[in-house]
């Protein structure tokens, strides 16, 4: 568990507690529902938001996920967060009401269970960032979920072949059981062959930056990805920078990823795929550790662009005046 002046960040079973309690006071907008299971036997929850919640409706759907870095654990608050505004927001403010009306949501809070159970063993932190899966065959662990997704595997330098590197690919795309079972369930979504999530964000710490693809490019537009796409990209980025002040760029301006998750998504599946960094800016500010004090506010600051992102998602090419 967490070391105890940090008891604000909610823990696995803390977590799910969560979940469980938001489905049981909100039967008719959200279902808890599951992946499947972490390498090491996790539960990982799925939380789907809608009206008419048990129905499959003809609604454009939105994939919010975190915590595919063990230490970056504001992004479980964030998920935590989303589904506190979405369901408390429900019926009373008429911009969220409007959402979960016309929209099914998807929440996947914790994409890393078993490597944020690991950073937080022992109540003090263990700066742990991948899986908890036995990688090679000299005792390590860990593969890097965001290098393992199958879209340009592997490359172009933007992850490493080295099972001890903290940015390890695995041996093979999807060869993690967490990246496993979001793909399997983003595949599960293609309806007579459409896709019905239009739009997603991966939500990390730390650097307060909003990310688009490609990661494993420098280049702006690239096979798959074209001028009206890349504005497109550009100027809902830029909309979700000027709401929570974070700097808004491609993600290959950081560095070069390769098998990163907004890649594989919008290659893969055309979905508007975005990468939040959260809180803080620099390592001064708390690094991956900032204080539970500081999870309100840091989870609040990106309400208007989570809304914003799911208001686009029936076009998102309306935010550049373009029809579909
Ligand atoms: N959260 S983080 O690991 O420090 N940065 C992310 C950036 C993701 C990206 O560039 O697409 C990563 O390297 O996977
Ligand atoms: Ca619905
Ligand atoms: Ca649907
Ligand atoms: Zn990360």
């Amino acid at each position: 568990g967490f070391p105890a002046a940090d008891s604000g960040y909610h823990d696995y079973a803390e977590m799910q507690a969560e979940l469980d309690k938001a489905a049981k006071a909100y039967p008719k907008i959200l279902q808890k529902l599951s992946l499947g299971k972490s390498y090491e036997g996790r539960d990982m929850p799925l939380i789907k938001i809608s009206d008419n919640v048990a129905k499959d409706e003809n609604e454009p759907e939105i994939l919010y996920d975190a915590h595919q870095h063990a230490r970056e654990h504001l992004t479980v608050e964030m998920a935590l967060y989303l589904v506190k505004m979405f369901t408390e927001g429900y019926g009373k403010d008429s911009r969220i009401t409007r959402i979960v009306d016309t929209r099914e949501i998807w929440i996947v809070p914790d994409m890393n269970p078993d490597g944020g159970e690991y950073d937080v063993s022992g109540g003090k932190y263990h700066s742990w960032r991948k899986n908890r899966q036995p990688v090679g065959n000299g005792g390590y662990k860990g593969v890097d979920l965001n290098r393992n997704w199958g879209y340009k595997f592997a490359c172009c330098d933007g992850s490493s072949p080295v099972v001890s590197s903290e940015t390890y690919h695995g041996p093979s795309a999807f060869f993690a059981p967490e990246t496993q079972h979001l793909r399997d369930f983003v595949l599960s979504r293609r309806v007579n062959g459409v896709q019905q999530i239009k739009a997603g964000i991966d939500f990390h710490t730390y650097s307060e930056l909003i990310l688009w693809p490609y990661g494993y490019t420098t280049q702006t537009t690239a096979a798959g990805l074209n001028g009206d796409q890349q504005k497109t990209f550009a100027t809902l980025g830029k909309a979700f920078a000027k709401s929570n002040g974070y700097t808004p760029e491609q993600s290959s301006s950081l560095y070069i990823t390769d098998g990163s998750i907004i890649d594989w998504l919008w290659a893969n599946q055309g979905i508007w795929a975005f990468t939040f960094e959260m809180y803080p800016t620099t390592p001064g500010k708390g690094g991956f550790y900032p204080p539970a004090s500081v999870i309100n506010r840091e989870t609040a600051r990106n309400q208007d662009a989570s809304l914003t992102l799911a208001e686009y998602a029936d076009c998102a090419y309306r935010a550049i005046k373009k029809e579909q």
